[in-house]
């Protein structure tokens, strides 16, 4: 199976507005997709389809070929679709390296009953791996509390990262971080390209420049475009989208 993510007909209805009308895209295995759009295009609208916040009127989601379209929050996380919002949930008395390994090995309902129980050796070279991906190696034993905004991020991220799910959704990753912490987010992001399938809301076009390979723009709760990057910023009709808002800068 190729594709990672499907959305097909994809509509909902607030009372007699339709915030997202007929969105169908494909996002494939190990891809990482951009969805841009001005304020109010539909963008975390259609996130909140995706991992079950929201009901669909119309319209299907798959994962894998697995229909998983109007399930409950809980069973769409467990089929796969991990989400990262703005607001990191880390638990900030752990050091770095016990929340992932607390997202790891979840098998307990208490938090510090996993920790006691031990680490197998593939989870340690798990944990190992994510540390490395998400650049906090040389904080693994730090408290989370004492974190930058930017660690923290990227500490939520490898907490997703650990319950390895099929497809990873960013609400704007780079919200509320400095110049430096975005780019270490584009490297951070760069690396997960290919070893998981992801799909990123992101307004910060210098920061989409860095990571994207493929993205979809939505207006007005349709898709309005799909390309490459160049593709995307050459296009008339996304020039026009974004005159009066913000711009693609
Ligand atoms: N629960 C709701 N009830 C009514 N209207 C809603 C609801 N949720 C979203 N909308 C409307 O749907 C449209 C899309 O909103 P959405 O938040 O998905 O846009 P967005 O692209 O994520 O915007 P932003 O970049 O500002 O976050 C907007 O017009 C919004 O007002």
């Amino acid at each position: 199976m190729n594709q990672a993510l499907t959305l097909n007909g994809l509509s909902v209805a607030f009372g007699g507005f339709k915030a997202i009308k007929d969105v169908s895209l494909s996002v494939a295995t190990g891809e990482l997709r951009v969805l841009l759009g001005a304020n109010g295009a539909g963008k975390t609208t259609l996130m909140d389809l995706v991992s079950g916040k929201i009901r669909s009127t119309e319209g299907s989601v798959r994962v894998f070929g697995q229909e998983i379209t109007n399930w409950p929050e809980h069973r769409i996380a467990r089929a796969g679709i991990g989400r990262k919002f703005q607001i990191p949930s880390v638990f900030r008395d752990l050091t770095v390296e016990q929340n992932i390994q607390v997202a790891c090995c979840n098998k307990h309902p208490s938090v510090f009953a996993n920790l006691r129980f031990g680490v197998s050796a593939d989870r340690r070279r798990r944990i190992a791996e994510i540390l490395e991906l998400t650049g906090l190696v040389e904080v693994a034993r730090k408290t989370a509390a004492f974190l930058s905004h930017g660690q923290t991020q990227w500490l939520e991220l490898g907490m997703l990262m650990a319950q390895d799910p099929k497809v990873i959704l960013l609400d704007e990753p780079t919200a509320g971080m400095t110049h430096a912490e975005t780019s270490k987010t584009a490297d951070i992001i760069n690396r997960l390209k290919g070893r998981h399938t992801l799909l990123v809301v992101e307004h910060d076009m210098g920061f989409v420049r860095e990571i994207a390979q493929h993205i979809t723009v939505l207006h007005l709760g349709e898709v309005l475009a799909e390309g490459s990057v160049a593709e995307i910023e050459n296009d008339a009709r996304v020039r026009a989208a974004y005159l009066g808002s913000k711009g693609i800068s």
